[in-house]
C-alpha cells in the first residue's frame, strides 16, 4: 500500500484548541512530523477550533456540564474530516474516544509535576498557617487539604497571566499550574519550583501531548506512527486504564503516576476524598508490559478500601 504524503497543496490538518499552550502543543506536533517525513511547513495546516470550555471564563469547570467541553467541536470536526488530526492535552482527555476515533499517539512526556507558583515565598513548604492558596482543581484541593491543613484554598480560574495578576493583587499567596505548561510556553520569568509527587501526585497523563486520528485513516496511521514515543505510551496505559478502572474524570480527587526505570514500571496512585479527610494510596512495580494490569488492579484495591459513597460529596 504506498501512502501519499501531504503537500503544499493537500496538507495535512492539524486541529486544536487556540490557548497559547494548546498552539504551541499544534506546533510541536507539526515539528515532529516536518522531521520524521522531510516535509515543509506548507505541507501542514494548524487550524484553531473554538471550544465551548474556552468561551466560560467566570465559574469552575465543575460547576458546569462538564462533558466534552474542550473536546467536543475538535473531535466533529475530526470525524468530518474537516481536520486530520487532532493535538490535546492527554490530561484532560477521557479514556475512551467517541466512535470512529482512537488516542493512541502519545509525544515525549515533558516534566510530570505540579509547580508551586508564588512571588512571595519559594515552596509549600515555607508557606506561614493560614496562607491562601488558589486553585480550580478537585485533586490539588483534596491535596492539599490532606497534606498541608494550616493552608486556605480559594477558587482559582485562569491562564498564566490571569493568576499572576491575581497573585500580585494579593488575591491569594500561591498557585499551582502543570510544569510542564510552563516550560513549553517558555515561562521562564513565572516564579515556580516545581513539588515532589511524594507531596503531590500528579493528574494522569500530566505533562503528555496526545494525538487523536480517525480510525481506518491510514495516512494519518502511517505518520503518527513515526512520531510516537512508546515509553510515554506505557507510562500513559498504566495510568489511562487506573483511572479508567476507577471510572473517574479529570474532576475526581484522583492523581496517578507511572515510571519506567530499566525494564519494570512503577506505579503510584491515590484517591481522596473531596475534602482531603481521607487518602488512599498503593504504590507497585512490575514489568513494563504489565502496565495496564496493575493499573486495574490497583484501582480495584483502592476502591475495594474506599468502600461506597467515597467519591460523593460530604
Ligand atoms: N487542566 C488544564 C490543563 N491541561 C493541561 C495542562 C498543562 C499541561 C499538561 O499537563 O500537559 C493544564 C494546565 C495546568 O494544569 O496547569
Amino acid at each position: 500500500m504506498t501512502i501519499d504524503l501531504p503537500t503544499p497543496n493537500h496538507p495535512f490538518k492539524i486541529g486544536t484548541r487556540g490557548s497559547p499552550l494548546a498552539l504551541a502543543q499544534a506546533h510541536e506536533t507539526r515539528s515532529r512530523l516536518m522531521a520524521a517525513f522531510d516535509l515543509p511547513e506548507t505541507a501542514f495546516e494548524i487550524c484553531v477550533i473554538k471550544v465551548t470550555g474556552d468561551q466560560i471564563l467566570d465559574k469552575p469547570l465543575r460547576e458546569i456540564d462538564g462533558k466534552g467541553l474542550f473536546t467536543r467541536e475538535i473531535e466533529e470536526a475530526l470525524l468530518e474530516g474537516g481536520i486530520d488530526i487532532a493535538v490535546h492535552s492527554t490530561k484532560d482527555m477521557p479514556v475512551d474516544q467517541p466512535d470512529g476515533l482512537m488516542l493512541q499517539t502519545f509525544l515525549p512526556r515533558e516534566d510530570v509535576r505540579d509547580a508551586f507558583v508564588s512571588l512571595r515565598y519559594k515552596n509549600l513548604a515555607d508557606l506561614p498557617d493560614g496562607a491562601v492558596v488558589g486553585t480550580s482543581s478537585t485533586r490539588r484541593r483534596a491535596q492539599l487539604a490532606a497534606r498541608f491543613p494550616n493552608l486556605q484554598v480559594v477558587e482559582f480560574r485562569g491562564n498564566v497571566q490571569t493568576r499572576l495578576k491575581k497573585l500580585a493583587d494579593g488575591v491569594a499567596d500561591a498557585t499551582f499550574l502543570a510544569t510542564a505548561g510552563l516550560r513549553r510556553l517558555g515561562m521562564d520569568d513565572v516564579p515556580y519550583s516545581p513539588i515532589d509527587p511524594a507531596d503531590m501526585l500528579p493528574a494522569i497523563a500530566q505533562g503528555a501531548i496526545g494525538i487523536e486520528q480517525r480510525i481506518g485513516d491510514d495516512r494519518a496511521a502511517h505518520m503518527l506512527a513515526a512520531i510516537h514515543h512508546a515509553e510515554t505510551g506505557h507510562r500513559l496505559a498504566a495510568e489511562r486504564t487506573f483511572l479508567g478502572a476507577l471510572d473517574g474524570s479529570c474532576e475526581t480527587p484522583i492523581g496517578a503516576l507511572a515510571e519506567i526505570n530499566g525494564d519494570r514500571l512503577r506505579l503510584r496512585g491515590e484517591i481522596l476524598r473531596e475534602d482531603g479527610s481521607e487518602v488512599l494510596t498503593d504504590d507497585i512495580e512490575g514489568p513494563i508490559s504489565d502496565g495496564p494490569d496493575m493499573g486495574r488492579k490497583m484501582a480495584a484495591s483502592l476502591l475495594e478500601r474506599a468502600g461506597p459513597d467515597f467519591f460523593t460529596h460530604a
